[in-house]
């Protein structure tokens, strides 16, 4: 979207209902921009004193068809949620009750059905939120566990955005030192004075973006940690994973090579999203469909955070060496001895490779809540800390990267750089910081970002 198609949109006024679709018993309607005042009054037969709720009885302001009764608000802008001015109506949440309150409203001029996101870009646009609170909102709006509840909450308040501001500040703190020597080149001591001030800021900085960078916590928070089961065909992985769902999410049966494609289980343990895929047994594939089956079986595996290596112990030992996957996730690989039910007295020998070793039957059930707890914590640790980490989606660390490029080219250049060159590394560096929280130009980045929300937010 154009600049100036951008501030048209906004001298529109929009409206949609907030509450989400089906019936229920209040659904929220919110109406948006210049004509809200004047569309409350048609509806509502006035305007209610500012930020108080009113019992209004709403009618259709063509005929004074009575609609429904329900509670209005009205918040002048700029001192409301999108920073326009702002009416609400609360009313009963049957499907055409809404219907028929948001045809009145479409009769009025100047107003129509809002997009995707489109109050909240409005929020951004008049400077009510940051790029980083508006995607928190939309993962506050569709946190399913509490570790992503608490992680969205602090993003949609602010926790990135104030750390992304101070960084920036702090750019352009040894910014204006270096180009205040730019300015005194004549004089012979200020540059290299203004230098030597600028330097342990960009050292700070450096540090804390590269601390950010490295904490890889947040993408697992937010997305979920995802666990691959693995291992050779008849191991019993899908009999763990339908033991771990407790339901018939994967065929199980005698055949080898039966999984193809890769199956997900999302669980929720102890308040955290884990992901857990099924994949194909990893052999010489006898066919096409196998051979794809365990090309995506490999795929998948590399990229999880934790692999279950699960062993058919009534078959014999486990593997000595490391079985031959390629797990990226810094070596998370745990040996899940399967059917102990059909083994007896059992084979507790735990091969260097694995971190740690679970025996357990997937068809009785024993030893499977054991491995539940060892994967909660799992995800505990390795999801929470202390403080919240900063960086929790792909575009935030794209910027940060991109950030600490800049800052890092400055730095190794600082004696051979002048200054002119060292502020533009420096400016660079800013801009990236900019992108994240919105104030430097982002066309692009808001398409992006806003489509995530549903209607009416
Ligand atoms: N006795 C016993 N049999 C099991 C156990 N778990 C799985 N099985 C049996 O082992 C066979 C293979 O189970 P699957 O779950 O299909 O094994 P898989 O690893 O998914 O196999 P592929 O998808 O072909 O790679 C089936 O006959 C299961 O009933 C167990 O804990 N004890
Ligand atoms: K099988
Ligand atoms: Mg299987």
């Amino acid at each position: 979207m154009s600049v100036q198609q951008e501030s048209a949109n906004r001298a529109e006024t929009i409206a949609a209902v907030s509450s989400g679709t089906g019936a229920s018993a209040v659904a929220v309607l919110r109406i948006s921009g210049p004509q809200a005042g004047p569309a409350l009054r048609a509806l509502a037969g006035g305007l209610p004193e500012p930020r108080r709720a009113r019992l209004a009885t709403l009618r259709h302001p063509g005929d004074g068809t009575a609609l429904d009764k329900g509670l209005v608000l009205w918040f002048p802008g700029p001192r409301s949620a999108t920073g326009e001015d702002l009416a609400e109506l609360q009313v009963h949440g049957g499907p055409a009750v809404v219907a028929a309150v948001l045809n009145a409203l479409f009769t009025q001029e100047g107003l129509r059905p809002a997009e995707r996101g489109e109050f909240s870009r409005r929020a951004f646009l008049n400077g009510r939120m940051d790029l980083t609170e508006a995607e928190g909102l939309a993962d506050l709006i569709s946190a399913e566990t509490e570790g992503q509840r608490r992680l969205a909450f602090a993003h949609a308040f602010g926790h990135l955005g104030q750390r992304v501001e101070a960084w920036r500040l702090r750019l352009i703190r040894a910014m204006a030192l270096i180009e205040a020597g730019i300015d005194f080149a004549d004089e012979d001591d200020v540059p290299a004075e203004a230098r030597a001030l600028a330097r342990p800021e960009l050292v700070a900085l450096l540090g804390e973006l590269e601390a950010a960078l490295a904490d890889r916590r947040g993408a697992m928070l937010r997305e979920g940690a995802v666990v691959a089961i693995a291992g050779l065909p008849n191991a019993g992985k899908s009999s763990l994973i339908n033991a771990l769902a407790a339901r018939e999410v994967a065929i199980v049966s005698d055949e080898p090579g039966t999984t193809r494609d890769v199956l997900e289980v999302s669980l929720d343990l102890g308040g955290h999203k884990v992901t857990l895929l099924d994949t194909a047994g990893l052999r010489e594939a006898e066919g096409k469909v196998e051979a794809e089956g365990i090309r995506r079986a490999r795929h998948r595996i590399a990229q999880a955070d934790l692999v279950l290596w699960v062993h058919d112990a009534a078959a014999g030992r486990p593997p000595f060496d490391r079985p031959d996957i390629d797990a990226a996730a810094a070596g998370a690989l745990w040996l899940v001895a399967n059917k102990i039910d059909a083994t007896a007295g059992g084979d507790d020998t735990v091969p260097g490779w694995a971190e740690r070793r679970l025996a357990l039957s997937a068809a009785t059930g024993a030893g499977v809540d054991g491995l539940v707890d060892a994967l909660a914590g799992f995800v505990g640790t390795h999801a929470a800390g202390a403080d919240h980490p900063a960086l929790i989606r792909e575009r935030h660390r794209q910027d940060a990267a991109e950030a600490a490029s800049h800052v890092r080219a400055a730095m190794s250049g600082w004696d051979a750089l002048s200054d002119e060159l060292l502020a533009e590394e420096l400016r660079l560096a800013a801009r990236a910081l900019g992108r994240m929280t919105g104030v430097i130009g982002v066309e692009d980045v808001l398409d992006v970002v806003f489509r995530e929300f549903c209607i009416g937010k």
